[in-house]
């Protein structure tokens, strides 16, 4: 097996992977992770005990026990790119021998899991609720540098909503852990997300800078692949996804739904949704 050179692999000083800093031995096989690094906290309050407190840039992490469980606890910060490092540094924690620096012969396979916030699509999906996204598709670029295998309806998915939306690019479409949906999402909302490289105009919100597409978000919500429409959308779901299926890891993505685009309404409860959604996590995973 090649060795994994200094400046792929990076080591700070102390051990730990560049970004996440942290130890193998930091982190357990069962993570929750946050886009927002003030939700670490609103996690691992419920903990029993903390046993491991790592910061560095927008990646805080928390590791735990939940009733006897050991758990970690992460934040990402917002969009694809920085799932691109977590998902990547997480699995070298686990899978590659930092003295040699070459891939362990046995895999470890991660449980990850988002507990993150999301804008619904459809009036059928209320203000308030819980969604799983069971499939997610990414409007961002990212895919576009992995050798990503999907199946012939994911690419069918994919292809219709290039030509709907008159993209130059193929958008990626992969489904979540159906393990984890059974365990952990079994009364939320079957979803389909769509990941939005952006928050405002990729998402057809205006403030002062306009839109390419003025019926931007009529599009998304009445977009048809045969039977599969979106139902909401957020940031970070698909990347999640796509690095699941390239590194076998079981993913699921689990949002809160604080804003309604078809409505126009924002949750006055916000935090409360949320935070009966980690509750749900904990208890379950
Ligand atoms: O609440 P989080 O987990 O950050 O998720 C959603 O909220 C952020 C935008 O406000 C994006 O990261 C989006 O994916
Ligand atoms: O509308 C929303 C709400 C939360 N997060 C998003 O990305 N979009």
């Amino acid at each position: 097996m090649a060795v994994i050179p200094e400046s792929e692999l990076i080591i700070n000083p102390n051990g730990t992977i560049y970004h996440l800093n942290l130890l193998p031995e930091h982190i357990s096989d069962t993570i929750i992770t946050v886009g927002d690094p003030d939700r670490v906290a609103k996690v691992s309050r419920y903990f029993d005990e903390i046993e491991v407190a790592v910061a560095k840039r927008e990646f805080i992490t928390h590791t735990g026990y939940y009733k006897g469980k050991r758990l970690t606890v992460i934040s990402t910060g917002m969009g694809t790119d920085n799932i691109d490092i977590l998902m990547n540094e997480l699995d070298a924690l686990v899978n590659i021998d930092f003295q040699s620096r070459e891939p362990n012969e046995d895999r470890i396979r991660l449980k990850i899991i988002r507990v993150g916030t999301s804008g619904a699509l459809q009036s059928t999906v209320p203000l308030g609720s819980h969604l799983a996204s069971h499939t997610a598709v990414g409007l961002d670029s990212l895919m576009e540098f992995y050798p990503l295998e999907q199946r012939k309806d994911e690419l069918y998915i994919g292809e219709a909503l290039q030509q709907a939306l008159g993209l130059s690019f193929r958008p990626y479409c992969v489904s979540g852990s159906e393990s984890l949906i059974r365990k952990v999402a079994y009364d939320m909302i079957p979803g389909n997300t769509l990941t939005c490289p952006g928050f405002y105009a990729p998402q057809g919100r205006v403030l002062r800078a306009g839109l390419r597409k003025p019926d931007l978000l009529q599009t998304y919500r009445n977009f048809r692949a045969k039977d599969y429409r979106f139902t909401n959308f957020e940031m970070e779901t698909a990347g999640y996804y796509s690095l699941g299926r390239l590194l076998d890891h079981e993913v699921l993505s689990l949002n809160a739904i604080v804003a309604n685009r078809i409505s126009k309404t924002f949750a006055a409860n916000a935090e409360e949704v949320i935070d009966d959604l980690i509750l749900k996590v904990l208890e379950r995973v």
